[in-house]
């Protein structure tokens, strides 16, 4: 066999009180399509940085093409050949999608290009992206970001491609034709190394599986021949609950009503709501299912306060209109919020977990004007144990955890008070396999406590294992909600694409 694209020799690094890798091997073949895997803060995201030159290793050594490399930065490894696309996205809000690629790519590789705003338009067309190259990035969506960055690394000539949790909001159309490309490229040649929690989507794409835990790696095998499970059990061991079905619940007391909602867009190129109407129950989790940029993020701001553009009745709580109030105002009525951007807007990046704690507890926290520092640290440090958020404690900086650690943080933080509504956009996005049931069973806990739940969601597997209720959302427009015992997947799918908008009267006379 050829030698190795890539090699990893004992590669370590480690952060004050953390040994995020320790001692890793690995090798990546150039047509290889090689999955990462492992719980939240296995250590994934930091050893990718390394072979994309973000962190410098503490120790071991790293070889390209079968010499020993120092990759100091991630303009090196691009101009080696390697392109990555982060979780987190790194493209600049204020800029087009056009100048977004152009600041990514060197002179060279510009040089090689006649006409930038054609080559995107292709390339995107050729994969299926569907990003227009005038479009400002603030008006994306988050899918359609991420597909920015797919994008940004494909316009340059990749030998190994990284992707940290590609797919995760993406459609399944969107993820199919993402593989498809992905399966194009390895079979050019690109080696790509697919970070990933959704086990599936492994076993379909990868050739092989390395897995890590706490910071080594801990087996590899052939995705091939396994099933998610027998993954997930290789990943978090045997006592870890996976999975588990749910009893649906129906329930009584409405909580948050939207009558005849309409918002213009926030933006040229967003869709708005129209003539929304949705009813949230206490005891009932309601999920919207839709691909992104389809009018969820219009309507997470509209109901959560962050956007009070509305008019005031058209957002009704337990009878009262609250269309005009603010989102500190809603949430003293008892709405909490899990946001899709978990770094900068569910928490502060630079600031520690106490104080991110502070942000959304500060009634509980303070007294006559002055913070109560020891309880605040006792709540912390109880989130951070009763949802096993990995990090050195509540005075590391939130952008310090990995994503799913975060996450489950955030996630801890908006339920402890047991709020009257729960708005959670993603609430699993880049969360392990252990984690997300977890964070379904808080959920579903919350429910049957009398809290009504609203999930937003892509998941459509999440979706039907934990709602009552399902509708989606489709250029602004929300479908009539439906039982999840008489919603299909087919269905789903159908609505998706709009196919509720001709039936709308039918479905709701129904
Ligand atoms: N800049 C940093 N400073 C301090 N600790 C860090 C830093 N970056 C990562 N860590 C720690 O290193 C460990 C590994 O984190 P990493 O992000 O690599 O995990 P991951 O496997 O990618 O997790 P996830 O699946 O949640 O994204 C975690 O304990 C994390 O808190």
């Amino acid at each position: 066999m050829d030698k190795p694209l890539l090699e990893l020799w004992n590669l370590s690094k480690v952060f004050p009180g953390v040994v995020a890798n320790d001692k890793v091997n690995l090798h990546i073949h150039a047509g290889e399509i090689l999955a990462l895997l492992g719980e939240n803060g296995a250590g994934k995201s930091t050893l990718v940085k390394m072979i994309y030159g973000v962190n410098q290793p503490s120790e071991g050594a790293i070889l390209w093409q079968d010499r020993e490399v120092t990759i100091s930065s991630p303009n090196q490894a691009r101009a080696m050949g390697i392109g990555m696309v982060f979780q987190h996205f790194s493209v600049f809000e204020t800029l087009t999608v056009q100048e977004n690629i152009e600041l990514g790519l060197d002179k060279e590789c510009l040089d090689n290009i006649d006409d930038l705003k054609q080559t995107i338009i292709e390339k995107s067309q050729q994969y299926g992206l569907h990003v227009e190259p005038d479009r400002y990035v603030h008006s994306l969506s988050i899918g359609e970001r991420q597909r920015l960055e797919i994008l940004r690394c494909l316009i340059q000539d990749v030998k190994l491609l990284i992707l940290d949790e590609p797919t995760s909001v993406l459609a399944p159309q969107e993820i199919e034709g993402l593989f498809a490309i992905l399966n194009q490229l390895s079979q050019e040649g690109c080696a790509i190394l697919f970070i990933s929690h959704k086990l599936k989507e492994v076993t379909s794409l990868c050739h092989r599986a390395v897995i890590l835990r706490g910071g080594k790696v801990s087996g590899q095998c052939d995705p091939k021949q396994e099933t998610p499970t027998s993954i997930a059990r290789l990943m978090v061991g045997e006592d870890t609950v996976l999975s588990e079905t749910y009893p649906k619940a129906s329930g009584e007391e409405l909580v948050l009503q939207t009558l005849d909602l309409n918002l213009a867009p926030s933006h040229p190129f967003g869709c708005g709501l129209k003539q929304v109407y949705m009813n949230l129950n206490g005891g009932e989790i309601f999920g919207l299912a839709g691909v992104a940029g389809n009018g969820q993020e219009d309507l997470l701001a509209a109901l959560s306060g962050e956007d009070t553009r509305s008019a005031a009745d058209s957002i009704q709580w337990q009878g009262t209109a609250i269309g005009h109030l603010d989102a500190g105002k809603r949430r003293a009525l008892g709405l909490a919020y899990v946001p899709a951007n978990r770094l900068g807007q569910g928490a502060v990046p630079d600031m520690t977990l106490e104080e991110n704690t502070l942000l959304t507890h500060a009634k509980s926290l303070t007294r006559k004007g002055f913070i109560q520092f020891a309880k605040l640290g006792e709540l912390a440090s109880s989130l951070i144990q009763n949802h096993d958020v990995k990090c050195r404690n509540g005075r590391s900086q939130a952008k310090s955890l990995s994503g799913g650690n975060l996450q489950k943080f955030i996630m801890g933080r908006e339920t402890k008070h047991h709020p009257k509504l729960l708005i959670c956009a993603h609430p699993t996005w880049g969360v392990d396999i252990g984690a997300a049931s977890a964070i379904h069973r808080q959920l579903i806990a919350l429910r049957d406590a009398g809290s009504a739940i609203l999930v937003v969601s892509e998941d459509i597997d999440e979706l039907m294992m934990i709602c009552d209720q399902i509708a989606v959302i489709y250029e602004g427009h929300v479908s009539p909600a439906v039982k999840t015992q008489d919603m299909t997947i087919e269905r789903i799918g159908h609505w998706i694409t709009g196919g509720f908008l001709t039936h709308n009267k039918e479905a709701v006379n129904a």
